[in-house]
């Protein structure tokens, strides 16, 4: 069919197809000025039978084509875009990613949920980013000319070199990055020194390779993969060398960069965990030990995403450390604030910030077991159902500092507590838990802080003590009192502190070192074991308390 369209301002000859003819199409039409009634008929009807499609502003368009077919069509392309969207986060952990075979493995989970399109997070391989840490500490002292042959960065190239051999991977990605982690090895070995910013950098390698072979290896066996490093993707943070946040500007960068790649041309992205960039510094930054579950709930925030999964290698948050008491059971469900609770008190299973984004951005995250994907986990969201378990975990902080301060003079003085709070913050001291009336304080670190708090009243050390925290539904803390003293008090355990944190999630208690484990078990059996302490059945497990004690 012959035409003229009027375009830029003149009119010019072009085909326009019949349903024979689809794709002699021109690929696009613009256009400018007013065409006569009949080429708008012309236009709509190309456009109807499929094989026009009309670009440009939405006014120009809806003089062509109506409003009600410019509505069709945005809603078939945000069906498609929906379809086609990146759909969740899927973090796995060191242990998940320790050699070629767990690659394998891992692999093969992401491609047994065809209906995902998964963001890919990584830590680093196995024990990579310990063996970085203990590498970089011996180059301080050893030596340049004996740099290359610490022990730790021949673990480091064998377990790398072996996994892409195994994975039938080219050596080349990750060749270069072996070279210059022994240049700065040598560089580290040279100055005699590593600073918290060549740590940073010195640990990232671990990341910068397991997810370079990964992609590599999602390649090959024809799934299309991206590899990114987080810090040239707009993961922002603090210059806090070893332990930076995440800055507000992170969130758009990320979602953007992400997105547009997907769009343009989609691929899985795999994305390096526990990495940014300080925004003074535009150095490598490090989010803390077992920072990727933060790298993952911020991608999960950036992009709105439907979930956020974690894989570990254990059935989710258990009840309990397992290597404290192997018989902890996978909790189900779990508030953010409980997660963050219990991650905060010492539980290695989450990094302590890792749920504020997925709170803020109130995306669920879903825990699962790599080595048993069939397994439910558990899911944390923002509410659960409170009348289903009073108590949700029992976490362990082992070896803390217990100070008992008194002072008559100044009890109750307004300004007493601060003063005590300045001498802990000049002497960069964290305190866990206080608690007043008369004045508790718990502490990691000690060093000056007798000495200064000597000035202003009575202190007393007291050592080798662990905080028991309690994570739950703080709003019934008297049930939980009542049960926790009940086997206590039955088991002899001498409780030195309380306190009930602000979070209303968590009663801490405070007990002796070598009184830890015993006080956990019976904990655990008490809330956990002999039939589950819900609101509704107080008594009931009161009766079993009461068998325990006989
Ligand atoms: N309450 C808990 N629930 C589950 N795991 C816990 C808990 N407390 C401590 N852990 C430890 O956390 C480990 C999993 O976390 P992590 O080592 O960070 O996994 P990954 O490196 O795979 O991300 C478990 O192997 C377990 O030993
Ligand atoms: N590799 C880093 C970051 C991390 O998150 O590791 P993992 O997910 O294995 O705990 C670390 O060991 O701290």
């Amino acid at each position: 069919m012959e035409a003229s369209l009027l375009s830029g301002g003149f009119t010019a000859p072009c085909n326009f197809p019949t349903q024979q003819n689809q794709h002699s199409l021109l690929p696009s039409l613009s256009f400018v000025g007013f065409p006569s009634r009949s080429f708008f008929a012309l236009l709509e009807n190309a456009a109807k039978n499929g094989a026009l499609r009309v670009k440009g502003s939405k006014k120009g368009i809806q003089a062509v084509l109506g409003q009600r077919q410019l509505d069709e069509e945005d809603e078939e392309q945000e069906n498609d875009s929906y379809a086609n969207a990146l759909t969740c986060v899927m973090k796995f952990g060191g242990s998940s990613v320790a050699s070629a075979e767990r690659i394998k493995e891992i692999a093969q989970l992401i491609l047994s949920f065809p209906e995902e399109n998964p963001i890919i997070v990584l830590s680093a391989m196995g024990k990579t980013t310990n063996n970085l840490l203990l590498a970089g500490e011996k180059a301080v002292g050893c030596g340049v000319s004996n740099a290359s042959e610490i022990k730790e960065l021949s673990f480091i190239k064998e377990l790398h070199h072996r996994t892409v051999d195994e994975l039938g991977v080219d050596r080349s990605v990750i060749s270069e990055h072996l070279e210059e982690l022994e240049q700065l090895l040598k560089g580290i070995a040279m100055m005699k020194e590593l600073t918290l910013r060549t740590r940073d950098y010195l640990v990232s390698f671990g990341e910068c390779m397991s997810t370079r072979i990964f992609a590599a290896y999602l390649n090959k066996i024809g799934v299309k993969a991206r590899q990114y490093d987080a810090f040239d993707i707009g993961f922002i943070t603090t210059d806090d060398f070893t332990n930076a946040d995440i800055l507000e500007a992170t969130y758009p960068a990320v979602a953007k960069r992400l997105h547009d790649d997907w769009i343009a041309d989609p691929a899985i992205p795999v994305v390096t965990g526990f990495l940014g960039k300080g925004w003074k510094s535009c150095a490598v930054t490090t989010l803390g030990r077992g920072g990727s579950d933060l790298s993952a709930t911020t991608i999960g925030k950036a992009l709105g995403l439907r979930e956020i999964q974690v894989w570990k290698d254990v059935d989710g948050v258990l009840t309990c450390d397992p290597s404290i008491y192997p018989s902890a059971k996978p909790v189900p469900v779990l508030t953010f604030d409980e997660a963050a609770e219990l991650a905060y008190f010492g539980a290695q299973v989450l990094h302590p910030q890792s749920m504020r984004p997925a709170r803020e951005g109130d995306i669920p995250v879903r825990v699962k077991n790599s080595y048993n994907p069939k397994a439910p986990g558990t899911l944390i969201t923002k509410t659960r159902d409170m009348t289903e378990a009073v108590l949700t975990s029992i976490v362990l902080k082992r070896n803390v500092t217990m100070l008992d301060i008194v002072s008559t003079r100044m009890l109750g003085q307004v300004g007493f507590l601060a003063k005590v709070f300045s001498i802990f913050e000049d002497l960069g001291i964290s305190v866990d838990v206080v608690a007043t009336s008369e004045c508790y304080l718990l502490m990691q670190e000690l060093d000056n802080v007798e000495e200064e708090l000597e000035k202003i009243a009575r202190v007393k050390l007291l050592q080798h003590r662990s905080i028991i925290s309690l994570i739950g539904n703080v709003q019934r803390s008297s049930l939980i009192l009542e049960k926790a003293f009940h086997v206590l008090r039955t088991h002899d355990i001498n409780v030195q502190m309380i306190s009930q944190g602000a979070s209303k999630v968590n009663i801490s208690l405070i007990v002796n070192d070598s009184e830890a484990e015993r006080c956990i078990e019976a904990l655990h059996q008490t809330f956990f074991e002999s039939g589950k302490v819900t609101e509704e059945n107080g008594s009931l497990a009161d009766d079993l308390c009461d068998v325990l004690v006989n």
